[in-house]
Order: structure tokens, then C-alpha cells, then sequence
């Protein structure tokens, strides 16, 4: 596999990427900061913002994007193809974009995905818009009604396990936090509301959390662009490299847990201390955790009990949270990850349906579905559609699959969790198509 430009500035040699033509700036990420700094020196697109291979100066549409500012306001200077393309399904955006035209570009795109007219993706989005114009692409009250449930379980077992002093109830509200908070993704997707900010009850933040999740890992999944790939390094290394250690390979189902328990409690200490020394401000959701401590020391008997039974809560949720994530949807030697082949149409849905699987278990389901990631293939697809409009998606999906010759296949969950490790033990890159084997030539 040939060196790409910037590999041998990596200091890691044993990283060819198949996917990106540079080698990420600063890789590996480990903050949405660095993320975005390092795309915007790679996409290299000065003040604007590029859509395919033409530029566009959004700054007087930051207010008015219907979709919220943040999206446009973190991505100033970077390609935002992909993001583009995925987060809209009718074709109003796309002839509203023309306003903000400034000019062509002739530097080929750094991604190397393709979203071709007549290519898997957007035929899929043409099939799709009549039945979504029909079902609305929002949440349904099931969707509503559910979300809003587990939050009242997570609130009355907090409040339970404060006034009794109970470790066990703190164990249950920690769960219910994390389904609380995978189904609250479901809303952090779509436009602004105030559902995406259950997500801030966690140790996580909601608006670190578009970025990391629904720009980096959604639109590059798989690929050191995707820093749910990036930040878990050094001790879950997922992509095929060629110097794993034996223990970052054969141990990591000793350490993870230990490491799973207090990572989000590192990524909380690093907000703040980023936050009260000017880096990145702080924004007034990121306090909410710590009314949740406030409120348990005044129910509780004493402050250190309240502490106690708040860290409880919080490792409980980082341990189900992160399990849950590690093992639904990307981790296997049959999917791809970034050096290995990668299909010769690098369609971006295509390449998504390579980087993705789904588990048969939660299929069907929409509780199952909105707390543990379901549906996770057409989730990925069609991110901004809500989870409860998925399922009556997958006819047009199916036939789509059909039309360009597509397996498209399940997995069972315990092969996906034990894949992880499978993955985490490879150094070898595949060289057939991942996962979609009859199409490999
Ligand atoms: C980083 C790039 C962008 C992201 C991540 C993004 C994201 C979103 C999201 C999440 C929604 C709400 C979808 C829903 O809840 O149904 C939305 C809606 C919308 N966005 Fe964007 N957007 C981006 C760029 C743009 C651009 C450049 C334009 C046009 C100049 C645009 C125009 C619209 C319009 C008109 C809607 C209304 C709903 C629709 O017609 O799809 N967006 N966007």
C-alpha cells in the first residue's frame, strides 16, 4: 500500500491509510478541538465552507440554518460535503446553497467519498424522500414518549438511591442514564431541541458530542478521521496496525473496564480545566452535572455520601454506556476500518454500509432500538430521520441494495462483541471488500 502525503510526518509508520489522501495533522485526536483544527488544515478551504468542489461563504446564513448555528459555526474553513449530503434528504438545501456561492475549486477534495447521481446514496435518498414526505422525518410520540420515560426513571432512582443511601439504586439509575442518554442521541441528530440536552445529565456534552460523533465518527466512520477511532488510542487500537503491543492486542478485555470507568470523569476534568482557562468556553448546559450533585448533597445525608453515590451513578453509566457503543455496530474484522481495501466506488453510502453492521436481536424494536443504537445502517444513512421512521424505511433501502447488488446482512450481537477483541488482535489489513465478500473481485 502506497505512503500518502503526510504519513511520514506521523511518527507512526505503521499507519498507511487506504481512505483520506493526507494523514490527519496531529493525529491521533483526542478532543473535538483538535479534531476541527486538524480538518481544517487538511481540507485547506480558507474562510469559506466547501461543498463537493465548489466553495460558499455561509457566515450570513449561521443564524438562519433551521437545522442550528452550531453546525456551520464549528465547521468555518473546513469541507462539508459529507455533512451536507447526510443531513438533508429533500432538495430545498441544496438549491438554497447556490445563494452563497463565491467560486470553483480545482483542489481535489481530501475525502474520498463520492456522492454521484446516479450512485447507491443518492439513489437511496430519492426512494426515500416520497415516503419521508409522507411519515415527517421527527419524532414520533412513541420516540417522545419513551426518551421522556427514561428520563423520569433515571430522576426517581437518582432521587431513591440518595435518600436511602443505596449503592444498588445508584447502580440502576447509572443504567438508566445510559439508555437514557443512547436514546437521547436519537434527538441530538436532528435540529436543535431541547431533548439533546438529557445527553448533558451524563459526564458527556451534547455540543462536544456533535462534533465527535455526528460530524467525525457518522461521516468518516472507521477511518482516522473518526475520532471514536482516535481517542480511544492507545488502549483500544482498532485500525489494522502493524506494531500493535501483544497486550494492547490479546489484554484488553483485562483493562477496558477499568479504563471505561473513568475516562468520562478525564473528559469532564479536561472541560472545565479547558473551560476556565479560555480555551473553549464554557456553555451553560455543561453545569447541569453539577446541579445533579448539588441537588443529591442537599436530599442526602451528607455531602460524602451524596459524592459516593454520584460517582456510583456515573461509573455505572460510563460501564453500560461504553460497552453498549463499543460492541453494537463497528467492530469487527469483517468491517472495515481505515487500511484496509477499500471498495473501487468509494460512493459514501456504499462505504457506509462497509463500515456498519446491524444486530438481529434489537431489530424490530423500537425500545431495543433507541437504547442500544438499532437500525444502525439506515441510522447512518439518514441520520437527522428519527429512529421510529427507520424501520418503514427499509423496503426502498432493500430495493436499493438489490439495484447495485448489495448483500446486505445482520449480525448477532455476541459476534459483534467478541469481533472488538478479534479487531483489537488485527494487524493484518484486508484486501477484499470487508464484510460484503460476493461483491469482492
Ligand atoms: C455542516 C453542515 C450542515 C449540517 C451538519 C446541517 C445539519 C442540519 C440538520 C441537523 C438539520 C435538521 C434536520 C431535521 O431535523 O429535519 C438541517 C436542516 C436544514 N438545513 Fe442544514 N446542515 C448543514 C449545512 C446546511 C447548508 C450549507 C444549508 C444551505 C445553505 C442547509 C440548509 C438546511 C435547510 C434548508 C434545512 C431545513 C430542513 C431541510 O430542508 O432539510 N444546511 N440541517
Amino acid at each position: 500500500m502506497a505512503p500518502r502525503e503526510g504519513d511520514s510526518q506521523s511518527g507512526d509508520s505503521s499507519i498507511k491509510l487506504t481512505a483520506y489522501k493526507k494523514f490527519p495533522t496531529n493525529y491521533p485526536h483526542k478532543t473535538f478541538q483538535e479534531w476541527l483544527s486538524a480538518k481544517r488544515i487538511d481540507d485547506d478551504v480558507g474562510p469559506y465552507w466547501r461543498v463537493h468542489d465548489k466553495l460558499y461563504d455561509l457566515t450570513d446564513f449561521i443564524d438562519k440554518h433551521p437545522g442550528g448555528k452550531m453546525w456551520l459555526q464549528v465547521t468555518k474553513g473546513t469541507d462539508i460535503t459529507e455533512a451536507f449530503e447526510a443531513s438533508h434528504i429533500g432538495e430545498g438545501p441544496e438549491k438554497l446553497l447556490q445563494k452563497y456561492y463565491i467560486k470553483d475549486t480545482k483542489t481535489p477534495r481530501n475525502s474520498p467519498y463520492t456522492f454521484h447521481e446516479n450512485g447507491f446514496y443518492k439513489t437511496l435518498k430519492r426512494r426515500v424522500r416520497p415516503i419521508l414526505k409522507n411519515l415527517g422525518r421527527g419524532p414520533s410520540w412513541k420516540t417522545v414518549l419513551i426518551q421522556d420515560a427514561l428520563a423520569l426513571s433515571f430522576v426517581l432512582l437518582t432521587l431513591a438511591s440518595t435518600a436511602l443511601s443505596s449503592y444498588t439504586l445508584a447502580a440502576f439509575a447509572g443504567t438508566a442514564l445510559a439508555f437514557m442518554v443512547v436514546c437521547a442521541h436519537n434527538f441530538f441528530h436532528q435540529r436543535d431541541n431541547w431533548r439533546m440536552y438529557y445527553y448533558d445529565l451524563s459526564l458527556h456534552s451534547s455540543y462536544e458530542w456533535r462534533v465527535t460523533h455526528a460530524l467525525s465518527h457518522h461521516l468518516h466512520t472507521n477511518t482516522a478521521n473518526d475520532i471514536e477511532i482516535s481517542a480511544l488510542e492507545p488502549f483500544w487500537e482498532l485500525l489494522p496496525k502493524s506494531d500493535k503491543k501483544f497486550i494492547q492486542r490479546y489484554a484488553g478485555f483485562i483493562y477496558e473496564q477499568a479504563i471505561i470507568a473513568v475516562i468520562y470523569f478525564m473528559e469532564l476534568s479536561k472541560r472545565m480545566y479547558n473551560g476556565f482557562t479560555g480555551v473553549t468556553p464554557l456553555r451553560p448546559e455543561n453545569f447541569l452535572i453539577f446541579l445533579e450533585l448539588i441537588v443529591m448533597a442537599a436530599i442526602s445525608s451528607s455531602f460524602w455520601v451524596a459524592l459516593k453515590l454520584f460517582l456510583t451513578i456515573h461509573v455505572a453509566f460510563s460501564i453500560v454506556f461504553l460497552n453498549i457503543g463499543l460492541t453494537v455496530a463497528h467492530h469487527h474484522p469483517d468491517i472495515f476500518h481505515d487500511g484496509d481495501r477499500m471498495r473501487d466506488d468509494p460512493d459514501w453510502g456504499l462505504c457506509q454500509l462497509d463500515a456498519v453492521r446491524d444486530r438481529y436481536e434489537v431489530a424490530g424494536n423500537l425500545f431495543l432500538v433507541l437504547i442500544s443504537f438499532g437500525d444502525h445502517t439506515l441510522h447512518h444513512l439518514l441520520p437527522t430521520v428519527d429512529h421510529s421512521k427507520l424501520n418503514s424505511l427499509y423496503p426502498a433501502f432493500l430495493e436499493t441494495c438489490k439495484e447495485f447488488d448489495i448483500p446486505f446482512t445482520f449480525m448477532k450481537w455476541s459476534t459483534l462483541a467478541v469481533g472488538k477483541y478479534m479487531q483489537m488482535a488485527r494487524i493484518t489489513p484486508n484486501n477484499n471488500y470487508p464484510g460484503f465478500k460476493k461483491k469482492a473481485s
